[in-house]
């Protein structure tokens, strides 16, 4: 009986599995002594208090503090405490025929005992508890051959009563508490699914959810929606000369630039590699466009801190959002057209899908 202890789920560190035993010290004092008081009452019962009170006070008043010292002074704490975990185990199954096989002690110990085997989380602890349990109430009926007092009375009942309470009230909080950490956990998960580590721009799959839901409602609502595709111009040579560290930290930047240059509104991600994309709901081409300058002239002021020589540029394409864009891919093919125009004439500029728009008359897409 340990009082329902905190699961040791496997990856938590190694200091913390060291640390184990301290966690369980305090709840097998408060387990064992409230089994110390149970037993007792059936001690009690069934008059064996002067011939087994010593015994019980060891095995459960003092084996706390022995099985503390045991994992404390170890080599390999977290096992010593597993082994301790065990041996709470056969302390119970010795006190089964000790109480003469009183029902309800014996099962409540038993099971409260084994459940705690599934509270640490540490896999089969309490299958493999069980055979020391079972072997040592086989042992002290075998040596003993107590006469069986199966019912309990008014005092062992109780005495097991706060027991079987607080035992139930401390799993309900460890519940809650692992319950409340999950799902805290899952949503930090969640966030950090969305979210392109090296840019913190949303990640591919969580931006092409938000350009979806961006393409439906221009479709429903016939209001004008913009998406940009950019693209670092050159960006092989970069990582060819000045290797893959520079590399990245010219994506980082132009992920911070490309940030800084949307609204607050607009959804920008990174696509993929040196491809960036933005949707911009609710946006006029002027809008649009003035976005799409922002960036380009933005990425093209950039200077790494480590090469304040290498100058980046950025070619942009640019597709508003039509009837004719069944599918999210197909607007993503025009945005690509118009970048693929913008390489092709020649870089470092801004273009719809019919035209170049940087510097020059806006052309319109339909
Ligand atoms: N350092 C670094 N390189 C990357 C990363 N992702 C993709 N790349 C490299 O970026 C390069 C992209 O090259 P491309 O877009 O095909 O061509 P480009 O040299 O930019 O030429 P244009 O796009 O035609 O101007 C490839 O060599 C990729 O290996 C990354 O996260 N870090």
């Amino acid at each position: 009986m340990t009082a329902a202890p905190q699961p040791a789920p496997k990856h938590r560190s190694a200091s913390a599995r060291a640390n184990t035993y301290r966690s369980i010290y305090p709840l097998r004092i408060l387990g064992m002594g409230l089994g110390l008081w149970v037993i007792c009452s059936v001690l009690i019962q069934t008059g064996d208090l002067a011939r087994f009170g010593w015994l019980a006070l060891v095995t459960l008043g003092l084996w706390p503090h022995l099985a503390y010292l045991h994992a404390r002074t170890s080599r390999n704490p977290y096992r010593a405490e597993v082994r301790n975990l065990l041996i709470d185990s056969a302390i119970v199954g010795l006190w089964i025929p000790l109480m003469h096989f009183n029902l309800l002690p014996s099962v409540v110990l038993a099971v409260i005992t084994t459940h705690d085997k599934f509270g640490t989380g540490i896999k089969r602890l309490w299958l493999y508890s069980l055979p020391g349990m079972a072997g040592m109430a086989l042992l002290g009926t075998l040596v003993l051959r107590p006469e069986p007092v199966l019912a309990s009375s008014l005092s062992v009942i109780i005495a097991t009563l706060p027991v079987i309470v607080l035992h139930s009230l401390a799993v309900s909080f460890t519940s809650y508490r692992l319950i409340r950490t999950v799902a805290r956990q899952n949503k930090e998960l969640k966030a950090l699914r969305q979210r392109d580590a090296q840019t913190g721009l949303f990640a591919r799959a969580h931006w092409q959810e938000q350009a979806q839901a961006v393409l439906e409602g221009a479709r429903r609502s016939d209001r004008p929606a913009w998406l940009l595709m950019i693209d670092i111009d050159h960006f092989k040579p970069i990582n060819d000369v000045h290797g893959h560290t520079v590399g990245d930290e010219a994506i980082r930047v132009v992920g911070e630039v490309i940030r800084e240059s949307v609204r607050d509104r607009d959804c920008a991600g990174r696509y993929g590699g040196d491809e960036f994309a933005v949707v911009c709901a609710d946006t006029d081409e002027a809008h649009a466009h003035a976005i799409a300058q922002r960036i380009r002239e933005r990425i093209e002021a950039l200077r790494l801190a480590e090469l304040p020589e290498l100058r980046l540029t950025s070619s942009i394409g640019m597709a508003r959002a039509s009837h004719s864009h069944m599918t999210l891919r197909d607007w993503l093919n025009a945005a690509d057209a118009a970048l693929y125009r913008a390489k092709h004439e020649g870089r470092n500029q801004v273009a719809s899908v019919f035209g170049a728009l940087d510097g020059g008359e806006l052309q319109r897409p339909y």
